[in-house]
């Protein structure tokens, strides 16, 4: 497929999403979260694809959503904007793939709450993450309050909140924001590692997980246990559950089909 403002690649079984406005540090304009809408969705419905990486080009990972759009809006298009920015990260979420945000610079604002979207976050140690909004005498409205919040625990979210300072890699790990930090330089191969583990499981498997993972943390305990339950009897009529346990039987390693 074609696009301006991002580019794709399919390497093997990995789909990679490479935000590309580096003068303006991938900020999400109209077209880019347009476009990143379409190639989640492109990647999600190759067969051949396991896994979703979303990165940036240059010195950001995404610097958030495009500022220079901010002082056209009404409230109600502003309303609309916030919309329409929280439902792609809704479908980002709810992709049945699993999605890696490689964060290789600042993740900001809007940025940070796409790498928030996304299962897993791998960040460089330079990288800069943060939510900043609140220096613009606005607060984030891409589900950063939300999502953070589930990831960090309340009083972490709103320190970064409501101070939008700017937290290292490092300390991004510290806090649980992110699952790992590397050099930048190793970052890219850190993150195919782990992007080709994942990919070698079952894709049935791995949908499942997230189904109820994400749909447990919205409902009361009892139910995302009856879900569990549910998802478990349901993957026991699959080929790949076969194959899994008769590989371990037979001492190879599985070959799991997604079927
Ligand atoms: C969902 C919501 C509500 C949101 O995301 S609100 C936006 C939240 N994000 C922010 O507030 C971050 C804004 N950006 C910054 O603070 C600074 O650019 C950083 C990230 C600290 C980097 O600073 P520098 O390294 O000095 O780079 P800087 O020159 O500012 O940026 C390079 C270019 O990108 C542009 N840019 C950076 N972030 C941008 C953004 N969010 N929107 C539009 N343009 C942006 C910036 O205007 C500049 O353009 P130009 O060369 O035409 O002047």
């Amino acid at each position: 497929m074609e696009y301006e403002t991002l580019e794709t690649k399919k390497e093997g079984n990995l789909f990679w999403i490479t935000l590309n406005r580096p003068d303006k540090l991938n900020a999400l304009n109209s077209k880019l979260l347009e476009e990143l809408n379409r190639a989640v969705s492109e990647g999600e419905s190759d067969p051949e694809v396991r896994v979703i990486i979303i990165t940036g080009k240059g010195k950001a990972f995404c610097a958030g959503a495009d500022i220079t759009q901010f002082n056209q809006l009404s409230p109600t298009d502003a309303w609309r904007f916030s919309k329409r920015g929280r439902e792609v990260m809704d479908k980002i979420e709810s992709l049945s793939k699993p999605t890696i945000a490689m964060i290789n610079g600042y993740a900001l604002g809007g940025g940070l709450e796409l790498a928030l979207s996304c299962d897993i976050r791998i960040a460089a140690e330079e990288a800069q993450l943060g939510l900043p909004e609140i220096n613009l005498g606005i607060y984030p409205g891409y589900g950063g309050t939300q999502r953070l919040t589930r990831i960090v625990g309340k009083g972490r979210a709103l320190e970064i909140m409501m101070t939008g300072d700017r937290l290292s890699g490092k300390d991004a790990e510290r806090y649980g924001l992110v699952n790992r930090v590397t050099p930048l330089s190793n970052l890219e191969q850190e993150t195919r590692k782990l992007a080709e583990k994942i990919a070698r499981k079952s894709p049935v498997s791995l949908a499942l997980i997230k189904e109820v993972v994400n749909k447990g943390l919205d409902s009361p305990l009892a139910s995302g246990l009856s879900l569990e339950s549910i998802g478990w009897g349901v993957i026991f009529s699959t080929e790949d559950k076969k194959e899994g346990v008769n590989a371990f039987l037979e001492k190879r390693e599985p070959n799991f089909k997604g079927k």
